[in-house]
């Protein structure tokens, strides 16, 4: 028999404004012993809903009760002293803190005791099986290490539910195993968990619960069983939608070599490994994928082809560039809050702002409005930006309309080349299929397209040819027939393949 559960929402509704529902009449349950997911597509409500439960919102209408018991949860102080802890999607770590001092600055006075030494952190760590050094300083840990200090300040803070708002977003294939292993434990131990992602494979392969959210509303909550993907699909979207159709590449025909790197070298930092002679070439119609786990230079090799950073030494040569050298391009930054948004000007503003000063959204150092609006609303409702009008600030959008917004943008561009670093991290599974779609399609029209990105599966669907970046280095081209097995062990510095370079 399932336990009872620890956590429930009862018909908890929720509104920022008013006559626009995020949240409507969601009851859930959250057992001990479990891994609960929650899926829906980008603006679904999933967040809003564990803000609730961790009391960042308060819900209009309906409440929590814990233990059977109603609770008011007005802060997040109120949800820790229930036992409730989150890992955010963007972590809530003092960047120029140690672990150490991170973990004493989020823990109430009584267990703040407990943390005095460094050693006594170091042995509290160890037992929950997520070791750590204490006295690092958090921003040279990789983003992996600084999610475990997430995890291990709601563990430490005696955490029996912990909320996760897409953990996975930020890991390697091996990281994300490992993660799921933790999870696993940490809910065996007698805890609850909750999961937002888009990732299907990790709910099929690891979560006992799942729940969908359609537009605020629950559209089912049943234990996992033998559902599979297609039906997660279905009822995350509302109708079917085949993931596995080859995207249709046309013609073949190679056009001209818009880019080209030469043994590029880039210094490594404790992150990185930098680049180390890379060299590519990229060709109007075409699509190349750049392959690579996380941290073999991805960062550099984006930064250079983006004419953000100078190489040490090595060649780039853009046929079609702007006065400084740097080629024309679209642009989508990995990072969309620091690099892709401005986060607090108007949506209709973040989407032209490369053309923002130019004819004909401006005329004599005046904006125009009317056009600037006009465009705007053509281009959310191209790239379905779900947001009530396009006057409110990305600030307030779910992260996966955020990101449609910049992708809008550089695909919109009038430059022969797009450039696209992990363009579908944070989007939903439609808006992913949609997004390749269009990568596809502009390169079928002669676009030059280079989507840099460590979902392989992803680079494998699109490509026509495939980089696999590992250590810095181009260590094999290979093209989509490719088995994944063989792209994985170049990813990983196992067998190096190389293609002639054609040119
Ligand atoms: N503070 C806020 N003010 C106004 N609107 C908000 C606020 N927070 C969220 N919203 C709106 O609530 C809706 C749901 O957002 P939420 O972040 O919960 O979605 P989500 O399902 O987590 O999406 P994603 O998968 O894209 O992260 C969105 O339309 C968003 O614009």
């Amino acid at each position: 028999m399932r336990s009872r559960p620890f956590v429930e929402l009862t018909a908890v509704s929720k509104s920022f404004v008013p006559g626009h529902p995020v949240l409507e009449d969601i009851t859930l349950a959250f057992r001990r012993g479990e891994i609960h997911a929650v899926l829906g597509e980008n603006g679904a409500g999933k967040s809003t809903l564990l803000n609730i439960l961790f009391g960042m919102h308060q819900p209009d209408m309906g409440g929590i009760l814990l233990d059977g018991r109603q609770v008011v949860h007005r802060s997040p102080a109120d949800a820790i002293s229930n036992r409730i802890g989150m890992v955010h999607q963007h972590f809530k770590l003092v960047a120029s803190f140690t672990v150490a001092e991170n973990l004493r600055l989020a823990a109430p006075a009584t267990i703040r005791k407990t943390l005095r030494n460094d050693a006594d952190i170091a042995r509290i760590a160890d037992d929950f099986g997520l070791p750590v050094d204490p006295s690092t300083i958090v921003s040279s840990l990789p983003l992996s290490l600084q999610q475990r200090v997430e995890i291990l300040k709601a563990l430490i803070n005696r955490a029996e539910l912990i909320l996760f708002d897409e953990p996975t977003t930020i890991l390697n294939p091996a990281e994300i195993d490992a993660f799921y292993g933790v999870l696993t434990q940490i809910a065996t131990e007698g805890r609850a968990v909750v999961v937002v992602t888009h990732h299907l494979e990790e709910v099929l392969d690891h979560a006992q619960h799942v729940s969908v959210i359609r537009r605020g509303k629950l559209i089912s909550s049943a234990p996992v069983g033998n559902r599979k993907r297609s039906d997660l699909v279905r009822e995350i979207v509302g109708k079917d939608i085949d993931l596995t159709a080859p995207l249709e590449r046309e013609g073949g025909a190679e056009g001209p070599i818009e880019l080209r790197l030469e043994n590029i070298d880039v210094a490594p930092t404790q992150s990185s490994s930098g680049l180390r002679g890379a060299s590519l070439t990229l060709r109007s119609g075409e699509v190349v994928g750049v392959a690579g786990v996380e941290g073999n230079g991805q960062r550099e090799l984006f930064e250079v082809l983006a004419g953000l950073r100078k190489p040490d030494s090595g060649t780039v040569e853009a046929r079609h560039a702007h006065k400084d050298g740097r080629a024309f391009a679209g642009l989508v930054p990995e990072d969309r809050h620091h690099e892709g948004l401005v986060l607090d000007l108007p949506v209709s503003i973040n989407l032209l702002l490369n053309k923002i000063g130019q004819t004909p959204y401006a005329k004599r150092g005046r904006l125009i409005h009317s056009r600037i609006n006009a465009a705007a609303e053509h281009m959310r409702t191209q790239s379905d930006v779900r947001t009530r009008s396009i006057h409110v600030t990305p600030r307030t959008l779910s992260g996966g309309n955020q990101q449609k917004i910049v992708l809008a943008r550089a695909m919109n561009e009038d430059a022969p080349v797009v450039i696209v670093y992990q363009p579908t991290r944070g989007l939903d599974v439609a808006a992913s299929e949609d997004v390749l779609k269009k990568l596809r399609l502009a390169a079928n029209a002669g676009k030059a397209v280079l989507i840099i990105s460590s979902n392989l599966d992803e680079i494998i669907r699109i490509s026509d040819r495939i980089v696999v970046l590992f250590a810095g280095r181009t260590v094999g081209e290979v093209t989509s027939t490719t088995s994944r097995e063989d792209i994985g062990d170049l990813m990983t510095g196992g067998r190096q393949t190389r293609t002639e370079h054609r040119s």
